[in-house]
């Protein structure tokens, strides 16, 4: 591990909670590696006392020097997050960024031209170690041992991808980064489906609940393509072939490409609005 590094959050809200808890359980760093300034004092004060990391309300109080600042604020909060951030900013420090939306150009444009900055897209799972997140890092601008750390920081939560370009962020918040919303609608409405076949709540959702994970235990544990499993549930002439027929129909597999490219537009279009500040 990186025994004498210290990462600051700025930002100690849901995200910033689960990446922390992961460096301290799955990452190996020590809670006195960590800082977190949060602006309301209570969730400052819950996170010392639950994490045992150092907690400030204001950037002004903290008393470590950072090798990484990670910025976990809402992408609308960001501008005026990071005016309170650069006097305290060196040229050596990385800034790693896990909005959505803004591109390494506007931050580094608000960090008054800080060169390091690094573009991430972490996902919701990240609260229970299971999440993937995209990482884009001009590769001239980090080193070898930069990466490692930086690796060492978002592992600890999931899965982490490089990626080889910036534009890659947007398509990765449209599948991974949004994606647990997809799964969790679907889930939803067949919950819904299982209530009006006269389920009760609890078994309707036990229901759902179990089918989700066996299918995702019986991809993990196949080699099979997804495609072939599908089939194999699918008897000719049967249930499954009724529901499938009904999804493909009503164009639910086109429903769900347009869906995930109108969230990568989306992502694209809130980069050009939020750089206007
Ligand atoms: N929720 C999600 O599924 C994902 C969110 N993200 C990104 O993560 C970032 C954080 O999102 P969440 O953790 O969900 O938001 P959140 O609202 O739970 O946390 C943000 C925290 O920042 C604090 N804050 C606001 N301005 C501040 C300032 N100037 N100084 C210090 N603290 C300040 C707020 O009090 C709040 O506790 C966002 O930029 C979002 O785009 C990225 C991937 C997935
Ligand atoms: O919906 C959003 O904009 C954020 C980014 C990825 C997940 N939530």
């Amino acid at each position: 591990m990186h025994p004498t590094s210290h990462i600051a959050f700025i930002g100690g809200g849901n995200m910033a909670t689960a990446i922390i808890t992961g460096m301290i359980k799955q990452g190996g760093f020590a809670p006195e590696q960590i800082s977190v300034i949060e602006n309301n004092t209570e969730k400052a004060q819950h996170l010392q006392r639950h994490l045992g990391v150092h907690a400030f309300a204001d950037i002004k109080d903290v008393s470590h020097t950072a090798d990484v600042w990670v910025l976990a604020v809402k992408p609308q909060s960001m501008k005026e997050a990071l005016t309170s951030l650069t006097p305290h900013l060196t040229p050596d420090q990385i800034v790693l960024s896990i909005a959505a939306g803004l591109t390494i150009a506007t931050l580094s444009e608000w960090l008054n031209g800080h060169h390091k900055v690094v573009r991430t897209m972490p996902n919701t799972p990240a609260l229970v170690g299971q999440g993937v997140t995209g990482i884009y890092a001009p590769l001239s601008i980090v080193s070898e041992n930069e990466q490692v750390l930086i690796n060492q920081i978002l592992a600890a939560i999931g899965t982490n991808v490089w990626l080889s370009d910036e534009k890659s962020i947007d398509a990765i918040t449209a599948i991974s980064g949004s994606g647990p919303a997809y799964v969790f609608y679907v889930m939803e409405h067949l919950t819904a489906a299982a209530r009006c076949l006269g389920f009760n709540d609890e078994t309707a959702k036990q229901l759902v609940q179990a089918t989700f994970a066996g299918a995702v235990a019986l991809v993990e544990a196949s080699e099979e393509p997804v495609s072939i499993l599908r089939e194999r549930v699918t008897s000719k002439g049967g249930t499954t072939a009724a529901a499938l027929n009904v999804f493909n129909e009503r164009g639910m597999n086109q429903t769900l490409i347009d869906g995930a490219n109108a969230a990568a537009h989306r992502a694209e279009e809130l980069a050009i609005e939020l750089s206007k500040g």
